[in-house]
């Protein structure tokens, strides 16, 4: 077994096409409950490196779990309670710019959020004071920083960029409401994105996306979009997520919590 360093671990929450992280040193395995009730999946303990890592699988393992119906509460709040204060999270993407088509990797760095209904605060219920989180930077800029070098390292295809619209699914999207997304000057879009990024704001966490696209969105190629075309980008693009992971987890590790 490997020695860990003594940064507090650093959080995964894998999306579609990424169940389980392979290449994780195990040293543990727990099912976790919460006072927003129960995570997606058991939290998985292990080292990448000499980094401790608790990796979650957004959808459950098996995949199971529509997007408008993960607890994300849960979630994020099982991951603090393990120490958590950095997360990554992983997700697939359709890609609207015209420079992000399958296998392309985003970080972005803004979002819209067009979902509805979901439980999306922490801050509800029998409260002293109501509380308004700056949300200006939905993603924190060191760790976008160290995948953004992590990827340049690694030579694969990525944007250092992007706008994520965040919609309700589980169906895919129309081609006017693609269009809509664009012109609200979306890049990629979602169906997971929030509120996890804002729980994970509302706890002074440290959160930012690791996204792989894996189809053009509706409306933006000459065919519609099909399950075998996604699997094919998952193939071809998720080992580099993956080595992304592996290279920049020392250093998020290493990032302080959220200041604001
Ligand atoms: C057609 S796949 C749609 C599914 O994949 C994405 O999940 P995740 O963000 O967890 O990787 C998308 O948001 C949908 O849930
Ligand atoms: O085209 C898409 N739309 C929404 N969510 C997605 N997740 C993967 N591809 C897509």
């Amino acid at each position: 077994m490997g020695t860990s360093s003594n940064h507090p671990p650093v959080g995964i929450i894998g999306g579609t096409g990424l169940t389980t992280l392979s290449g994780l040193e195990l040293t543990g395995e727990r099912p976790v409950n919460t006072p927003w009730g129960e995570p997606s999946s058991s939290l998985v303990e292990g080292l990448l490196g000499d980094q401790p890592v608790v990796f979650l699988s957004r959808h459950g393992n098996p995949h199971r779990i529509p997007p408008h119906q993960v607890n994300y509460r849960a979630n994020l709040h099982a991951l603090y309670e393990m120490g958590v204060r950095t997360v990554v999270g992983v997700n697939a993407v359709g890609g609207i710019h015209a420079d992000m088509g399958p296998a392309h990797i985003v970080i972005p760095d803004q979002i819209i959020d067009y979902t509805w209904g979901r439980a999306s605060t922490f801050f509800e219920g029998d409260l002293e004071e109501t509380t308004h989180i700056d949300f200006t930077f939905p993603y924190s800029s060191e760790a976008r920083a160290l995948l953004i070098d992590a990827a340049r390292a690694e030579g694969l295809p990525f944007s250092d960029f992007g706008v994520y619209g965040a919609t309700q699914g589980p169906r895919l999207e129309t081609a006017a409401e693609v269009l809509r997304l664009e012109r609200d000057g979306c890049d990629l879009v979602g169906m997971t994105g929030m509120p996890e990024a804002a729980l994970a704001a509302e706890l002074k966490m440290n959160y930012v996306c690791l996204a792989l696209v894996v189809n053009r969105a509706a409306g933006k190629s000459d065919h519609i979009i099909t399950m075998e075309e996604i699997e094919a980008a998952i193939g071809q693009g998720m080992s580099g997520v993956r080595r992304i992971l592996e290279i920049s987890m020392g250093g998020l590790g290493a990032l302080t919590a959220r200041s604001s």
